[in-house]
């Protein structure tokens, strides 16, 4: 099997999703290099992409030989009003990050045909004082950042708020390039109490091309919100791309606000971290639910971004450079010395196999705090 990385290069997200082709997303960056020792929990910036570049060039590459389709810029909570927030310690500015960080990607996509977009997050100017002005001038200062730079397109991403989100998009549409926009949000809507459907309506018509979720909550919850998305898309009779990109670890008594409501977040998260066959059933039943964008976010490691990539070998059409040094389904053991673990070289093991948390007196559910 051709083992392949990216996208044959020019292939754009629009293209290739209107070619009703698969998108691989990447994984999870923030918390990812906070356990690296790159970023400050809290604040959750990403000074990194100036101070410890190597850190994130790695994790890109790591994602991109996984499989990964698209590189999101290390930029998120990067807006200058949750850098001050966040103290800005480092005196960085927001636009040496923002510009260091398209940069990384861009070379590091350029190793593997891979797509660069240009991300913006959800903003503290927002709930403090909900001022569309204000707000739209930090989502345009950081595109103005961007647009220096070769993106290919944008990604509104971790908004809790629909409207917070269609501003962002209606910033990112004046560049004319492809904009996608994802939410973090439960099955029951969003923090207006704005229901999924009615969401991604608001996202379509303030012209995002691509409409989903990321974060908060796990696959299941995620794909719940997102075949809720496409109801109110097809009721509205509107057309949208679908994009899924969940949190890496099971979150079943999670409700709104998702896994930042539990006991365990963020430093004890560990227990919940889904296997790479949960991620096997996670990318094949988005599929099945029609959604073509389909990645991971905070806790998605490069072997999670493998599993979609072998899970959807067949579509499409060739193996991510990591399969390489696995094996599908476990296909390597056949060559381990003991006879017990060569027996677990088989798709059947794995995908029944029901793993022990090795933790006797811990609970397997936590009750999250309201918000
Ligand atoms: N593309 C980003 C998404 C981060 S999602 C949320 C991270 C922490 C949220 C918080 O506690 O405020 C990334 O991969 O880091
Ligand atoms: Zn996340």
């Amino acid at each position: 099997t051709l083992f392949r990385t990216g996208l044959v290069l020019g292939t754009k997200s629009s293209d290739k999703l209107n070619a009703g082709e698969v998108i691989v997303g990447d994984g999870g960056m923030v918390l990812q290099l906070e356990r690296r020792g790159y970023v400050k929990a809290g604040h959750w910036t990403p000074e990194a992409a100036v101070q410890n570049p190597e850190a994130v060039r790695q994790l890109h590459r790591e994602f991109l030989r996984a499989g990964a389709d698209v590189l999101q810029t290390f930029t998120f909570y990067c807006s200058d009003d949750k850098l001050e927030l966040s103290g800005n310690v480092t005196n960085i500015t927001g636009a040496q990050i923002n510009e260091a960080a398209c940069d990384l990607a861009r070379e590091v996509a350029d190793e593997g045909n891979a797509l660069v977009a240009g991300c913006v997050s959800q903003t503290p100017c927002y709930l403090s004082n909900r001022n569309e002005t204000e707000v739209k001038s930090l989502f345009k200062k950081q595109m103005d950042e961007f647009l220096k730079k070769d993106i290919d397109f944008f990604i509104a991403e971790f908004f809790r708020y629909a409207e917070e989100a269609a501003w962002a998009v209606q910033v990112l549409k004046t560049s004319g390039k492809t904009v996608g926009a994802t939410l973090c949000i439960s099955p029951h809507g969003d923090m207006n109490g704005l229901p999924p459907g009615e969401c991604a309506v608001h996202l379509v018509k303030a012209g995002a091309d691509i409409v989903g979720v990321n974060c908060h909550l796990d696959p299941t919850a995620c794909i719940q919100t997102v075949k809720l998305m496409k109801e109110g898309l097809d009721k509205a009779g509107l057309k949208g791309h679908l994009m899924i990109q969940p949190l890496g670890c099971q979150t079943p008594e999670c409700n709104l606000t998702g896994y930042i409501s539990l006991p365990e977040y963020p430093f004890a998260l560990e227990c919940r971290t889904l296997t790479r066959w949960d991620v096997h059933k996670y990318a094949r039943e988005a599929y099945d639910a029609g959604i073509r964008y389909i990645g991971g976010c905070c806790g998605f490691e490069a072997y999670h971004i493998r599993a979609i990539s072998e899970e959807l070998r067949a579509e499409r059409g060739f193996l991510p450079p990591a399969s390489e040094k696995h094996g599908l389904w476990g296909a390597g053991l056949e060559l381990h010395t003991k006879p017990w673990v060569r027996a677990r070289a088989q798709r059947e093991y794995w995908e029944n196999l029901l793993p022990a948390s090795g933790r006797p007196k811990c609970p397997s559910m936590a009750t999250p705090a309201d918000e």
